[in-house]
Formats: C-alpha cells, sequence, structure tokens
C-alpha cells in the first residue's frame, strides 16, 4: 500500500494447513528465477517470521514463502491416491453426443497447465518515492510475484455423475449475480453434470428447514441474467461452519460454490476446511462479489463496474438540480462501507463532482480548512457545487454506534444525511443563500442488472470456478489479475478489506479530476 518497511512478513500460512504438503508432483516448484534456498537470519514473531534485508538470499526466501502461501488447496492434500480421469470438458471441439466424451487432439488441447502462472505485480518501480510504490525492500528490488493461472485442466478429479453440486448467494445483492449463477450451471452441464442445486438465501439456506433447495439447469437459468438480484436470494448471519457441512453431508453435495464478499468467503475457507478435517472430498470454490470493491489482489470484483456506472444517473441529477438551482449544492451518497471505490470512480467518471469524501481519507467539516469553507468558495466562484460522499467516510465525526447487522459487520451512522444537515446549518449562519438537493441512491446501484462490460467477466468467472471444482481445488476464489484470470487461496485476499490508498496514482487523479484541496 505504498508503505515502506524494512522488515517484512512472511505468514506460511495454506488454507488446509494440517494437510499441506510442499513436494505435491503435480506442482512444479521451480520457477525460472529460482536460485539455491540460503538459510537467512530469521526474527521471529509469534507465528511469523520476517526477513532481514541483508541477507544477500532475502529475495529467494521471500518468493519461496510467496510461493507456498499461493499454493492451491488440491484435493490430493486429503487423499493422495485421489483418481484423475480425462477432462469431459473440450475447449476445442464438440461431438454430437453432447455432452459426452470429447476428443482431444493431440497438437492443441486449448487446457492450462497446472504450472502455468500469472504475474501479480506488474510495474517495477525504481524508488521507494515513486508515485504509488509498492515496494518489499528498502532499495525496492524487482521481485516477481507469481498465482496461478485459471481456466480448464486436462486431467480433472470428479467424475460429472458423481457430482452434486450446489450453488449459494451470501452477503448484499450486487449486479452480475445472476450471470454468475447462470453461467456455472451451463458450464457444469457442459462438464455432464445433472445434479445442480441453488441454496435459497445464503448460508440461512443450510439450516433453515422451510427453505427447499432450487434443482437448477439450463433451461432455469437461461434467462435469469436480464434481471438484477439473485435467483436464489441473498442473506446475512445463518447458521455455524459446522452445521453448514452436516447439510452438505446430509444433501451429498460434493462441489460448492459460494458468491459472496469478504464475510461470505471467510465462511467458505471455514466450511473448506470443516471439510478436511472430516476427510469429505468437496470442492468449495468462491467467486468474489461485492460492490465494494474491497477483495485484495484482484484488478476489481464483478458489479464494481455496473455500481459506478448506475451511479452516473444520481451523480448527473445532483448536477442538473444544483446547476439550475441558485447557489445549488447536491450531494449524493453512494455505498462503500470501508472502501471508497465506488465514490472515488463515479467521481472521476461523471466530472460533475467538486468534493469526493471516502472512508480512507480524513476530513473535516468544519473550520477554515473544511469542506463547508470550500463549499461556500465554490459558490462564490461557480455558483454551484456537486459532494459525493461515500457511506464509510467522516464516521469519526459522528457519534459512535455499536450496532451491527446479522453478519456482525458494523452499521455506520448517515455521514449523507449529516453532510446535507450541516450544509444548510453553515450556510443558514454566514447569511448565504444555498439551495441544498440530497440523493441517496443506496440500493440502486446494486439491484440493477450487469452491464455488457460485467456480463462478459460475471460468465468467464462461472466458467473458472467450474474449471476449478473439477480441476481438484478447493478453497479458492477466482479473479482477474492484470487482466487474466487466476485461482487464489481464499484467505490471502481477505485477510482486511482492500482500501483506496491515499498514495495511489488513482487517489490523484480523483483529486485532479475534482480539483479539491486537503480538508484538514
Ligand atoms: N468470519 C466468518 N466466518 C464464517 N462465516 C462468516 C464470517 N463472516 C461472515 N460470515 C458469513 O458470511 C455471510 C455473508 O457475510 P457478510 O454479510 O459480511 O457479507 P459479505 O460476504 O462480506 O458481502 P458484502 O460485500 O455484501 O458485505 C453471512 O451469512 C455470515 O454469517
Ligand atoms: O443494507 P445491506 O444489505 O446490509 O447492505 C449494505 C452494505 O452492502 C454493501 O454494499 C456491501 O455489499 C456495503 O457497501 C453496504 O454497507
Ligand atoms: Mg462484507
Amino acid at each position: 500500500m505504498g508503505t515502506l518497511s524494512h522488515v517484512i512478513t512472511l505468514h506460511g500460512l495454506t488454507s488446509c494447513s494440517y494437510a499441506h504438503s510442499h513436494s505435491n508432483p503435480r506442482f512444479n516448484t521451480s520457477l525460472p528465477t529460482r536460485v539455491p534456498r540460503v538459510f537467512a537470519k530469521l526474527k521471529t514473531q509469534n507465528s511469523t517470521a520476517a526477513i532481514d534485508f541483508t541477507d544477500p538470499y532475502w529475495k529467494t526466501k521471500f518468493k519461496d514463502d510467496f510461493q507456498q502461501r499461493f499454493r492451491l488447496p488440491h484435493v490430493t492434500d486429503i487423499f493422495p491416491d485421489a483418481a484423475s480421469v480425462p477432462s469431459t470438458f473440450c475447449p476445442k471441439k464438440r461431438t454430437s453426443d453432447f455432452p459426452g466424451n470429447y476428443p482431444s487432439d493431440d497438437d492443441w488441447h486449448g487446457y492450462i497447465n497446472d504450472n502455468d502462472r500469472v504475474l501479480l505485480k506488474t510495474i517495477y518501480y525504481s524508488s521507494p518515492t515513486s508515485a504509488g510504490a509498492e515496494c518489499i525492500d528498502p532499495g525496492c528490488n524487482w521481485v516477481e510475484q507469481w498465482v496461478h493461472r485459471a481456466g480448464p485442466r486436462e486431467k480433472i478429479y470428479f467424475k460429472p455423475e458423481e457430482v452434486k453440486a450446489a450453488i449459494v448467494t451470501c452477503g448484499g445483492l450486487c449486479p452480475g449475480l445472476n450471470d454468475v449463477i447462470r453461467q456455472i450451471v451451463i458450464t457444469l452441464e457442459i462438464y455432464g453434470v445433472t445434479k445442480i442445486v441453488g441454496i435459497p438465501f445464503g448460508y440461512r439456506g443450510f439450516s433453515d428447514k422451510e427453505l427447499i433447495e432450487v434443482p437448477l439447469s439450463r433451461k432455469v437459468v437461461q434467462n435469469i441474467h436480464l434481471s438484477g438480484g439473485s435467483l436464489l436470494g441473498v442473506s446475512r448471519g445463518g447458521p455455524g461452519v459446522s452445521e453448514i457441512v452436516n447439510s452438505l453431508e446430509e444433501r451429498g453435495i460434493n462441489m460448492l460454490f459460494v458468491l459472496g464478499g469478504n464475510g461470505t468467503h471467510a465462511g467458505a475457507n471455514a466450511i473448506h476446511n470443516e471439510c478436511c478435517k472430516r476427510r469429505l472430498q468437496v470442492s468449495v470454490i468462491g467467486v468474489p462479489k461485492t460492490i465494494d470493491n474491497d477483495i485484495l489482489l484482484m484488478d476489481k470484483t464483478f458489479g464494481f463496474d455496473t455500481a459506478v456506472e448506475e451511479a452516473q444517473r444520481a451523480i448527473n441529477s445532483a448536477y442538473i438540480e444544483a446547476h439550475s438551482a441558485y447557489h445549488g449544492i447536491g450531494i449524493v451518497k453512494l455505498m462503500g462501507r470501508d472502501s471508497g471505490f465506488i465514490a472515488m470512480h463515479a467521481s472521476l467518471a461523471s466530472g460533475q463532482i467538486d468534493i469526493c469524501l471516502i472512508p480512507e481519507i480524513p476530513f473535516n467539516l468544519h473550520g477554515p480548512s473544511g469542506v463547508l469553507s470550500y463549499l461556500k468558495y465554490l459558490i462564490e466562484t461557480k455558483g454551484s457545487a456537486v459532494v459525493c460522499v461515500a457511506e464509510g467516510a467522516g464516521q469519526d465525526l459522528l457519534q459512535k454506534t455499536n450496532a451491527t447487522d446479522a453478519s456482525g459487520n458494523t452499521v455506520y451512522r448517515d455521514i449523507g444525511v449529516y453532510t446535507q444537515q450541516e450544509t444548510k446549518r453553515y450556510f443558514k449562519e454566514i447569511g448565504v443563500h444555498a439551495d441544498v438537493k440530497y440523493i441517496d441512491p443506496t440500493y440502486m446501484i446494486r439491484a440493477c442488472r450487469a452491464n455488457a462490460s460485467d456480463g462478459i467477466f460475471c460468465t468467464v468467472l462461472g466458467q473458472n470456478a467450474v474449471h476449478g471444482a473439477f480441476a481438484g481445488f478447493s478453497g479458492i476464489t477466482v479473479g482477474t489479475c492484470n487482466t487474466h484470470y487466476a485461482y487464489f487461496p481464499i484467505p490471502e485476499v481477505i485477510s482486511h478489506p482492500r482500501l483506496v490508498d491515499s498514495n495511489s496514482r488513482m487517489w490523484h487523479r480523483c483529486l485532479t479530476a475534482t480539483g479539491q484541496p486537503d480538508f484538514i
């Protein structure tokens, strides 16, 4: 995140740690840059270790650790003798007896090799002071970080006729949920799976006896992407992991596709670990869903693009209202619990925002350098102004709350209403006319149908989720990394919410676009 530390932390964690094997022959541990392993000096802190950058071999240690952390948990970790069979999915050509066995081509198969990798970071920063620099060591050395490429494998670890696959959607709504459900079902059928079900209303559907699993097929899902929401319904809270795995066992589910955000993925990883503990051959695959875009390491999450696009309508209305009124001020509140990506990108896209306020950047409303003084300046100089505020912004200005939702997420105070009230009060107090209009499109930006770009994104994510399950992986999730599709072990992408970096080029671009000063 642009910060530089002389000591980096090595985790060495795996998602199924008790079953972890470094010697799995399926994975080539000798990437091209590997150099002889030397034991560098370690500074141990609890269960983690730190690298001493004066050690000439620290890079090797870092790469080894990285490779270990990003290794994908696999069915062979628990069942070393698990047999694979040739894939029933053929990327190249199909016979007429769909979905039977496909012929293979000796020269070109179109499968992903297990040793294919995607480069996680693509910029070489020559100095820690370079804009947005993300350096590992004080010298900003180039260290390759590789993650696993997503896609269909030549060998599969599940026989389609023995699969019962389930899909569950958890957390809040997000544009594209139906597109992902649809593509998972279609791809499963292409592999030859016939038993596919949807679990209604998130994890709750595993415990609530009144909720019946929904049979899914291509016919059922054919047109579901034409509307927003989730065919299966969503929920927060719900049963514990043990109850969920009991339910998986009772239902005979051996492939579980989990669509959700940070919380849902924490749950998916716990389900994966519990299945490992019980020695169940179940593949648990996540597909990150969040309009907040707060999942680490990936370019973006599905639904984010659509949410930003939908937010334009609210911003444009606020602009027109403000611009058409005498001393008009428009205020738009957008979602973003802890991360301000929607507000930042919507501000950049619209070109109509004068002030963008996000959770990651502290600001004052009052005082000579506060937002309100600047609004006065804008009214005096350009006659109107538009503010975009993310829901998690400026919480330090409001009374603390202990309220949480069913999943344990903090329910924040309403910064949008507060900004509106304080703006009205301020202009009244200084005796300057101001016509303040407030728009809160909160649920409108996530209840809509996915746009074309998200539609394609969801389709490819859905396909790759199924490929990952058939390849025998579990406890993983799928995303894009520098536009390439990759698999990640779940713990690596949810260790904390992804935040807007105040030193990033994107935030600086946003500041350039709005022209706003610091409000501190
Ligand atoms: N640490 C956790 N371990 C196990 N399950 C969890 C954990 N955190 C949340 N969950 C479960 O995951 C589900 C969704 O969590 P949550 O409501 O936080 O949404 P989310 O997946 O983060 O999505 P959103 O981006 O909409 O907030 C809930 O059913 C919740 O019980
Ligand atoms: O009202 P709900 O369903 O709890 O959802 C609100 C939350 O959903 C999110 O969009 C995440 O999905 C947050 O930005 C927001 O706080
Ligand atoms: Mg969450």
